[in-house]
């Protein structure tokens, strides 16, 4: 049967959901996977660690393509499943060319922030190990130009989001066009989700954690829809994303080798 994404839609956005993208089996084999990686491959950063798969991108936004590792394009084959959602049917490679991992610890998160302009306006983000709660946010003025710049500096961003997502283990976001374009996106630096229930649909009162789950209807994971339905807390575990992307303009590193 054809996989259609509009059954994963969320509300009107041009952000989608899919739990059980990956069964617990190749979650187990990915994360053992992205262990095995050799400490220099891993960037620390203040707030998580990261690793850069396919490649690095010049300041002028060139993907200088590498070699994917194995589990992402041979088994379990992350890449072709990706495409076959058809998220990626109008970008300029059909699929993703580049995946950013991340790593963030109980307690980790990443602030606001848009992708930039050097992707195709779609990201699948595939989360592995822990649940997580993800935020969409909108700048306060008028004056929202898209890809203004990477970081947000100097514009001021409404604090309540305006979609909050919960991503189990296993699943994938998707979000593309002008959601993607417009919104800055960002995990707050809890240890713990504090959920409200979610018939109140009043506005965040106690902190900006205490969100309403708008995937509420789309969740498979008993405990998590328990405590998004009921109300109640979510400890969260290390959590690994495989954010992927693609790059509209690559160059093979192994062009470069011997031009230098
Ligand atoms: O970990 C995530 O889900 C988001 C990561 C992210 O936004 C990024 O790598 O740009
Ligand atoms: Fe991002």
């Amino acid at each position: 049967m054809p996989f259609n994404l509009q059954e994963y839609r969320i509300a009107e956005s041009d952000a989608f959901y899919i739990p059980d993208f990956i069964n617990e089996a190749e979650e187990e084999y990915l994360i053992r996977k992205i262990l095995e990686a050799p400490r220099q491959k891993w960037r620390q950063l203040a707030n998580r660690r990261l690793q850069l798969l396919g490649g690095e991108l010049t300041k002028k936004n060139v993907l200088l393509s590498q070699e994917m590792p194995a589990w992402m394009n041979s088994y379990p084959d992350l890449i072709s499943r990706l495409r076959t959602t058809e998220a990626f049917s109008s970008s300029p490679h059909g699929g993703p060319n580049q995946v950013i991992l991340n790593e963030y610890l109980p307690g980790h998160g990443i602030m606001p922030h848009e992708d930039g302009p050097s992707y195709y306006p779609v990201v699948a983000t595939i989360s592995l190990g822990s649940h997580t709660v993800f935020n969409y946010y909108e700048y306060t003025s008028d004056d929202a130009t898209p890809h203004s710049q990477n970081a947000p500096q100097g514009r001021a961003i409404n604090p309540t989001p305006v979609l909050t997502l919960l991503l189990e283990p296993r699943s994938v976001v998707i979000t593309r066009s002008q959601f993607y374009t417009t919104h800055l996106h960002g995990i707050n630096d809890t240890e713990v989700d504090e959920i409200r229930p979610k018939g109140d649909l009043s506005p965040p009162t106690v902190s900006p954690y205490n969100a309403f789950i708008a995937n509420w209807t789309k969740l498979t994971n008993p405990e998590i829809k328990q405590a998004v339905e009921l109300g109640g807390s979510l400890k969260r575990g290390t959590r690994y994303s495989l954010t992927c992307r693609d790059v509209e303009r690559v160059v093979a590193t192994s062009s470069l080798i011997g031009k230098r």
